[in-house]
This record gives C-alpha cells, sequence and structure tokens, in this order.
C-alpha cells in the first residue's frame, strides 16, 4: 500500500528476493508447514498473519535461511535482515555499538550505523544502553541494527508486541514512511488484521500451516470503507468474526434471561388476583 516508486525494468525483471516452493516442514514431530508457496517482489511489504501457532515464525525463519525444510524449495537472493520480537540487542553494548554489531560480524554493508539510528529518529540516543531505553526506542535501535545489515530484505516478527497501543501506532506510521523511503522488500509477521491491511501491499494469512487467502490490498486510494471492507473479509477467512458474532449471541442470549422469570411471577400475581376475585 506504500507510495514507493514503481520497478524499473531491470527491477521488474528480476527474480523475486525471496521465494518457497511448496515446502513442507517438521518440527518436534509436527507438521507445522505443509505445502506453501509463496513469492515476495522486490521492494513489497507483505504482512504474515494467522491463529497463534500457526507456523508463521517457522515461515519467517525459513524465508531467513535459519531452518531448512523437509521438502520443496526456497530462494533467497541475499541473507536478508531479521528483527525479532524481543529485539535482541546486547545489553552491555550503546544503541550505537549495537547498530555497529552487523559492520563487526562482517554482515554490515547496509546504512552507515549513524544514518540507519538516524532514519528511526534515534541519533541522539547512540550512547544510551537498551536498559536505559524505552520499549519504543529498543525496537527502533532493533530496526536501525537491520538497516545497517547489508541486503535489501527485512523480515519483521512482531516487532510491536510488546509495545503500548499509542506507540504502536507511531511506530507503524514510521515503519510505513521508513518503507517508503528505503524501499527494502519486507515481511511483518503480525497478529493485528487493521496493521496488516494499513502496512502491507499483500496479506497473505497462514492457518493450519497453509496459506489459505492471499490479498493484494493496494488500490481503490487506501479509502476507509475499502480498508473496512478488507479487515471485514480477513476477519471472515480467520474466523474471528463468527466468533465475535457468537459472543454478541450469547450477550442477547444473556439480555434475555430475565422474561421467563417476570413472565412466571406475572402470571402467579395474576392467577392469584383471579382466585380473590369474588
Ligand atoms: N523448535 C520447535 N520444536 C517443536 N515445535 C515447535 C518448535 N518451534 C515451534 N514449534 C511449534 O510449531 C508451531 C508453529 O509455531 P510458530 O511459532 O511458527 O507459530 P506462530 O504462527 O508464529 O505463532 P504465534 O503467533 O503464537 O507466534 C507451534 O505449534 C509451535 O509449538
Amino acid at each position: 500500500m506504500t507510495s514507493a516508486p514503481p520497478p524499473t525494468q531491470a527491477q521488474a525483471a528480476a527474480p523475486a528476493p525471496l521465494a518457497v516452493q511448496d515446502i513442507a516442514v517438521r518440527l518436534g514431530g509436527e507438521l507445522i508447514l505443509d505445502g506453501v508457496t509463496l513469492d515476495v517482489q522486490r521492494g513489497e511489504f507483505l504482512a504474515l498473519i494467522g491463529p497463534s501457532g500457526g507456523g508463521k515464525s517457522t515461515l519467517l525463519r525459513v524465508l531467513a535461511g535459519l531452518l531448512k525444510p523437509e521438502r520443496g524449495t526456497v530462494h533467497i537472493a541475499t541473507p536478508p535482515a531479521l528483527v525479532f520480537q524481543d529485539y535482541r540487542l546486547l545489553p552491555w553494548r550503546t544503541a550505537l555499538r549495537n547498530v555497529q554489531l552487523p559492520a563487526d560480524l562482517g554482515t554490515g554493508g547496509g546504512l552507515a550505523p549513524g544514518e540507519a539510528l538516524k532514519m528511526v529518529g534515534m541519533e541522539a540516543y547512540g550512547p544510551y544502553f537498551p536498559a536505559q531505553l524505552s520499549g519504543g526506542m529498543r525496537a527502533r535501535v532493533a530496526l536501525a541494527r537491520a538497516l545497517a545489515q547489508s541486503g535489501d530484505v527485512l523480515l519483521l516478527d512482531e516487532p510491536f508486541a510488546a509495545l503500548d497501543a499509542l506507540v504502536r501506532e507511531r511506530f507503524n506510521a514510521e515503519l510505513r514512511h521508513l518503507h517508503e523511503k528505503t524501499g527494502r522488500t519486507t515481511v511483518l509477521v503480525t497478529h493485528s488484521i487493521r496493521e496488516a491491511v494499513w502496512l502491507a501491499d499483500r496479506v497473505a494469512v497462514l492457518r493450519g500451516g497453509r496459506i489459505v487467502e492471499l490479498l493484494d490490498t493496494r488500490g481503490e486510494g487506501r479509502v476507509s470503507a475499502y480498508t473496512d471492507g478488507l479487515e471485514a473479509h480477513l476477519r471472515a477467512v480467520l474466523g474471528t468474526g463468527d466468533s465475535t458474532r457468537l459472543r454478541l449471541d450469547s450477550v442477547r442470549a444473556r439480555s434475555r434471561a430475565w422474561v421467563l422469570p417476570v413472565a412466571a411471577v406475572a402470571l402467579a400475581l395474576a392467577l392469584w388476583a383471579w382466585g380473590r376475585t369474588p
């Protein structure tokens, strides 16, 4: 849904930087992914949503090259930068030194550390240690570290999960802006349907180890009636619409529970009054 510049002819002709074909992954004897096929186009922002335990993080680990599927093929053009839910900042290094880590490990080559910190609005916090930063600031430093890594693919595993709603909203806006500025191919795992629709170009729904829906969320000028429709559709695909309806039904049933006792008391009073009538 971003307004990143359209790909040049050469970019459009280039193979997708990330692609998996009919992959299967088994963990602890359980088939976690079974027959997943997906490609992520250059510069695209793809959101991955689905129920808890559906295999989203597992698929992200395959896309990061950290997990080898037992079946299928994986294409990763350049090693992606991965941002974990718990950020994994080194507590003994300052924010700037954390962002310098890829260079120290020989995986730098993206933005210069100072520039990466500036890109996420954290240039004033370079000398601070992670323990001295808020959750939102730590998330930004983790993002800056990923931007300092080489390659142009960002994999984000629920980087907003620990943030409160307001910070999360601001972080969302910043992430979208960052994607527009850098044009990095991005895959975001999230539990939020709204976040997925608002941020991504496409939303993949992973359930029962399979992609059950791949929805293009661009177009229609992003008017709210359009995004509301997409969200309702995704809720229906995920089954969350039904549970809402069930909850509403039970609330309605509870709200009608007074009718029977009141009717019984009214009937008893009427019979008593009728019995007293001479
Ligand atoms: N190392 C492992 N060994 C055994 N089972 C695992 C391992 N890692 C994950 N699993 C199982 O694989 C399934 C999918 O896990 P995964 O973390 O990919 O799901 P998810 O969709 O990201 O869930 P969530 O939204 O709760 O983070 C879960 O049932 C989980 O228990």
